[in-house]
């Protein structure tokens, strides 16, 4: 195996879960994730898309139990480490403790951009656990550097190996992406890692940005299958770097291959940049959000994009689904106000 310059972490088979309503079954997941695996992909997340234990009304019920899930993807990965995402108070530290059981190799325990400190827990028994473990700071736009910088080093105290910076709403731009990720190399000793979601068509840029800036860790979702209008495509990721002579050891024909004939078969339909998607971007909405705001929509007669954008304005952050439900009522109320 050649050494790696970078190492991507397919996100499809947790971020992708967003996508199809946390739907996918345990052939999908085991297909998936041996395709990947042939493919030399070095990591592969397998959870709820709002991570372990996320199956809720809430948040969106699993049509198969996540762990039932993470269990396929082991069986079937011979060099491919399988990583879990946790958000704490989500999911607990008995959810981790099942998953490092079952196999997963990597934790990374995920937190809005200003609260690293409720990762300290968790980040601490994944390393007693033997796990990898990554810090994923979310919502990353929504601070200053010098914030974000504060909050990756108390993530890196807990033990993280790596600290990510997560664009969850696809609405940071190149030179913003530059700044966070150059600050956080200057002031962490761990590995970097970025993120990106494709809601502004810049899920490719920043990533190369963040590359260039010296993040060793990036995530990708084959066929863009993740939340919103998705991550950065993971298959079109491993070309260019390939291209710029970076090396990530992924056999591109094999991810393509994923991508044609495995990925793109489970899609509803086609991932792209829709009103929806490009206004989460522009709003700087979390990714997730999109589905829950077109059925509120639905049920309130509103324009989806009416929602996300009063879901900018009040700065309403993941964890907070039901907020969706409360901002479509108020805009319906209102309207309803004015025109008697
Ligand atoms: C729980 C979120 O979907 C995590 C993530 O992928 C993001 O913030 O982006
Ligand atoms: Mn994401």
């Amino acid at each position: 195996m050649n050494k790696r310059d970078v190492y991507i972490t397919e996100v499809a088979l947790r971020d992708g879960s967003h996508a199809i309503n946390h739907s996918y079954t345990i052939d999908q997941v085991t297909e998936v994730a041996k395709a990947l695996d042939e493919a030399h992909v070095p990591f592969i997340e397998v959870s709820h898309g709002d991570g372990l234990g996320g199956s809720s009304l809430q948040y969106g019920l699993s049509t198969t139990n996540e762990m039932e899930l993470i269990s396929a993807a082991v069986s079937v990965c011979k060099q491919a480490d399988i990583a879990v995402l946790l958000l704490p108070g989500i999911g607990t530290v008995g959810d981790l403790k099942e998953a490092a059981n079952i196999g997963a190799r990597m934790a990374r325990i995920a937190t809005h951009v200003t609260e690293a400190d409720v990762s300290k827990q968790h980040i601490k028994v994944a390393k007693e656990l033997g796990m990898e473990t990554v810090g994923f700071l979310m919502m990353a736009h929504m601070v200053p550097t010098e914030k974000l910088i504060e909050q990756a080093k108390l993530m890196e105290s807990y033990g993280a190996d790596t600290v990510y910076v997560v664009d969850s709403a696809g609405a940071l731009l190149p030179h913003q992406v530059k700044e966070r990720i150059r600050a956080l190399r200057e002031a962490l000793n761990v590995n970097v890692g970025f993120h990106g979601h494709n809601n502004l068509s810049l899920a490719m840029a920043n990533t190369l940005v963040a590359i260039e800036e010296g993040a060793t860790r990036v995530d990708g979702s084959v066929r863009c299958l993740g939340a919103g209008a998705g991550n950065t495509q993971t298959e079109v990721l491993v070309s260019v770097l390939d291209r710029m002579n970076i090396t990530t050891a992924i056999d591109l024909y094999k991810m393509m291959d994923v991508a044609e004939d495995i990925v793109a078969p489970i899609l509803d339909q086609p991932q792209e940049i829709t009103k929806g998607s490009l206004v989460l971007g522009y709003a700087g909405v979390y990714s997730s959000f999109l589905l829950h705001a077109n059925r509120a929509a639905q049920k309130f007669n509103l324009d989806p994009r009416d929602i996300l954008i009063e879901l900018g304005k009040q700065k309403v952050v993941g964890g907070q689904e039901d907020m969706i439900l409360d901002v479509a009522s108020d805009i319906a109320q209102k309207r309803m106000t004015f025109s008697t």
